[in-house]
């Protein structure tokens, strides 16, 4: 039955049947609904582009979708350096049901994150933080749990003696064990990678638990493991930080369920170690991380936020945080030593004029070692590990610039267009650590490096970190010629940019210095000149 003008009269209508009411009321009901749906629309968008003037410029995209090209693009260094040409150095868009920011460039990086940095040290609320990593510990979390937490670390790596002599020794017990690996290689093609993340997470458990594993213990293998899917998956997850709705579908398409069982997998493995930790805990003998949580556990000092769970998730946290991070340093420097011959040479001979008698190498070392410095600070410039840090938000609605990053947009701190901005560097792509030295050799490290971030929630394993790569360095340095693997294929700079950028695979020799050279080995003159030349022509 069609509908007439006069059905829209109304139900009162004497002359209208049941079976004309209910399709009248159904046709009134759905032409109520649509008129509803198309006002919402329309005031949302009216609203949308009301407040995206107000908000740091960019591009809006579709209505409710927002700007999904950001989703496609291979390489977001490069989307966003393009977008900071268009609209400036704080750009935003909207991506579902969020906005954006990012903050590019040295200046305005300060503005936000030093100057009005208080507004902008929690994490986003959304999928990444509150479900993978639940919220909790330090990494994750937000208030008085992030600011009790952070607090506890940074005294406790403080009080461990991290960056001190006594630590370095705890360091150079790993590296006994990495270079018994490197030596069994016999100068055959070899991949450090998987060495390099067992050697640095045995560091960060002797931190937490006061232990450290063999290379070949399957439980601790098959735990990296997991470490490792979880990172190289979890990227894939980032899409329901903003399309929340998405995680209800069947199946695992974006991986979020595999993630969580991973996240879950970690935990229990670690509840495992924690309990053992707990058994024999002795107030009166701290020597560990974990041993110094129970201990303000016990002692109920200020802290009101510390429990089993939070201690769980602050464990984890150190793993990934110190683990992922340094390990890709490691690997992306051996790639440039590889690469870049001359340094690699000129460290040597800055390592055998300090250590004549092959000391063991040792962080108290580093002033009289400029060039080393000079080379880790270069790399950590060039390889730019964590090029968009860790995603923040805004607890109150902020003006910077004239222009309002609103309470809970998600911001994100981009690293890289720092790192390889021409203004602050001139030949950023070039790999050349002479840039921190001055006419006398001395270091000259200017504020905008900032590989461990700016500001209150600046990553509080810098000291460690700095102390493992270049006792890492030296150590390896001292011992071994690092060369191309055969045929003189050299080791790529291309990676994956996901929460870290990532070298790919790849293979090289260590050649022992102390023992001849393998018969079949090319001289390290011939396979340098190679490197040089390949420089060159296969930039970054
Ligand atoms: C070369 C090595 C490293 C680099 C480049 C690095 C870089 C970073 C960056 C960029 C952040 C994010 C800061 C932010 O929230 O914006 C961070 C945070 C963090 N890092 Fe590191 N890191 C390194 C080593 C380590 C080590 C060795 C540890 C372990 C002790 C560690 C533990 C953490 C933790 C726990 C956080 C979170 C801090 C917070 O949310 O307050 N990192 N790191």
């Amino acid at each position: 039955m069609s509908s007439t003008p006069n059905d829209e009269t109304g139900p009162d209508s004497s002359t209208t049947t049941t079976a004309t009411s209910a399709t009248f009321l159904g046709l009134h009901m759905s032409s109520v609904l649509m008129l509803a749906a198309i006002l919402a629309i329309t005031l949302h968008l009216v609203r949308q582009m009301h407040l995206s003037r107000e908000y740091p410029p960019g591009p809006r995209g579709f209505p409710f979708l927002g700007y999904l090209y950001v989703l496609g693009s291979p390489d977001k260094r490069k989307l966003f350096a393009e977008l900071r040409d268009q609209h400036g150095d704080i750009f935003s868009f909207n991506l579902g049901c969020r906005l954006v920011v990012v903050v590019n460039g040295f200046e305005a990086m300060k503005q936000v994150f030093v100057q009005q940095g208080n507004s902008f040290l929690d994490r986003p609320q959304v999928f990444t933080f509150t479900h993978v990593g639940q919220g909790k510990g330090l990494v994750n979390s937000s208030g008085e749990v992030w600011k009790e937490h952070r607090k506890f670390t940074l005294n406790t790596l403080r009080s461990l003696g991290i960056g001190k002599s006594s630590f370095a020794e705890k360091v150079q017990e790993e590296l006994t064990a990495f270079c018994n690996i490197l030596d069994n290689t016999e100068s055959r093609d070899f991949d450090p990678g998987n060495a390099i993340q067992t050697a640095i997470a045995n560091i960060i458990c002797s931190i937490a638990f006061g232990t450290r594993f063999d290379y070949d213990d399957p439980m601790f293998v098959r735990f990296l493991q997991i470490f490792d899917e979880n990172m190289s998956i979890s990227g894939g997850t980032a899409l329901l930080n903003f399309f929340p709705v998405l995680q209800h579908m069947p199946g695992d398409m974006f991986k979020s369920r595999r993630v969580l069982k991973n996240v879950e997998y970690v935990q229990s493995y670690l509840r495992t170690w924690l309990d053992n930790a707990k058994k024999r805990f002795d107030r009166e003998n701290v020597n560990d991380l974990i041993d110094s949580y129970f201990k303000e556990m016990e002692e109920k000092n200020s802290n009101k936020t510390f429990s089993y769970d939070q201690l769980l998730k602050l464990v984890g946290d150190l793993l990934v945080g110190g683990t992922e991070t340094t390990g890709t340093t490691l690997r992306w420097v051996i790639i440039f030593l590889v690469r870049w011959p001359h340094v690699q040479r000129k460290l040597r001979q800055e390592i055998d004029t300090v250590y004549p008698e092959k000391e063991t190498p040792t962080v108290q070392d580093r002033r009289r070692m400029p060039y080393m410095e000079a080379t880790i600070l270069e790399s950590q410039r060039f390889a730019d590990i964590a090029p968009f840090s860790v995603t923040h938000t805004a607890s109150e609605d902020v003006e910077v610039g004239g222009k309002v990053i609103p309470k809970g947009s998600i911001i994100i701190p981009n690293i890289h267009s720092v790192h390889h901005d021409p203004e602050l560097w001139g030949d950023h792509d070039d790999f050349r650590p002479e840039r921190f030295l001055d006419a006398n050799g001395e270091i000259v490290r200017p504020d905008y490096l900032i590989p461990f971030f700016m500001g209150k929630r600046s990553c509080p394993g810098e000291g460690l970190a700095r102390m493992e790569l270049f006792q890492f360095i030296a150590t390896i340095l001292q011992r071994y010629e690092i060369r191309s693997a055969g045929k003189g294929s050299l080791p790529g700079l291309k990676g994956h940019v996901g929460i870290t950028f990532t070298p790919f695979p790849y293979n090289v020799r260590f050649v022992r210095r102390d023992l001849p050279p393998p018969e079949e080995e090319e001289e390290e003159g011939e396979g340098a000149e190679k490197a040089e030349e390949s420089n060159k022509s296969d930039k970054k």
